[in-house]
């Protein structure tokens, strides 16, 4: 369970996050869902303990990440992809990672054949490909056997075997009992993915519902988060063609919105920070 307490987190005069509060239940594959820059990051950085709120509180299993006793084995997160030393190879990364956080050596050859790594365990983690450094990544997230998961993103830069892979991969953990928070902007994937939605947008939050609900306030759930977040969207990659007169202000068509949303599929990258 996470539970997400009036939440606020500001970065000079941006306020990031807004008196955001939802709840993560186990047992299903929450969607985490927002336009660029409405503050999904910001909101799971602050759940492990990585930037600390202005206001409000973020509780995993009952407590702040910082008061877990041994938070790899509550709460496992893949937030940034190529997170390890790129000079280690994937075993040496997860075998110093489970000796620091109490977990049994033997895990690491556990985690390490559930992501399909086994072949390439001994190979510099430095030399692998995106898809690698994922599965890489949800490895660690999976190490200490957590009631709790976070994945911002897992599928961004994945080709369609991958994709469909983290799709499995995030209902079997579900299935299993755990609490699956899950990010992502390919809305089509999130159809087919999640049970439960949270929608942000601004930092605030815009609904908290069943995908099944949500998809029948348009003819698609893609319709209907647009409507939903339309107004909130801050789209600033104006640099990209497609982005061409969309500004901060712009209320856009729903066709304006559909040509964003493609270009931010189509971004293989986020490059804001
Ligand atoms: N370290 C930081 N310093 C300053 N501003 C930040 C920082 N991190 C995030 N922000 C700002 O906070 C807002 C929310 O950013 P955040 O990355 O949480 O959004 P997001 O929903 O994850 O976006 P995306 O979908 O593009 O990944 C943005 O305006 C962003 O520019």
């Amino acid at each position: 369970m996470i539970e997400v307490q009036g939440l606020t987190k500001r970065y000079g005069p941006t306020t990031a996050v807004e008196a955001l509060s939802f709840e993560v239940r186990p047992g299903a594959v929450t969607g985490f869902l927002g336009p660029n820059g409405s503050g999904k990051s910001t909101t799971m950085r602050m759940i492990m303990g990585l930037d600390r709120p202005d206001e409000g509180k973020a509780l995993v299993a009952g407590r702040r990440y910082g008061e877990l006793r041994w938070p790899l084995r509550e709460v496992g997160a893949l937030l940034e992809a190529r997170t390890f030393h790129p000079g280690r190879s994937a075993r040496a990364h997860l075998t110093a990672l489970a000796a620091g956080g109490g977990i049994r050596p033997a895990r690491v050859d556990e985690v390490l054949a559930a992501v399909g790594l086994s072949g390439v365990a001994g190979r510099r983690a430095g030399t692998y490909s995106l898809g690698m450094a994922q599965r890489l990544g949800i490895a660690a997230a999976l190490l200490g056997d957590p009631g709790v998961l976070l994945f911002d993103e897992p599928v961004n830069g994945l080709d369609p075997e991958g994709v469909r892979w983290i799709r499995e991969l995030m209902k079997s953990l579900a299935a299993e009992g755990r609490t699956v928070l899950l990010s992502s902007h390919l809305i089509s994937e999130m159809a087919l993915t999640a049970d439960h939605l949270v929608v942000i947008g601004q930092g605030r939050l815009l609904a908290d519902t069943t995908v099944r609900e949500l998809t029948t306030r348009g003819r698609s759930l893609e319709e209907a988060f647009f409507a939903l977040t339309g107004a909130s969207a801050d789209y600033r990659g104006a640099a990209h063609p497609t982005y061409r007169g969309a500004t901060a202000d712009h209320q856009g068509t729903a066709a304006d919105h559909h040509e964003v949303a493609s270009a931010i599929d189509a971004a293989p990258e986020r490059n804001d920070r």
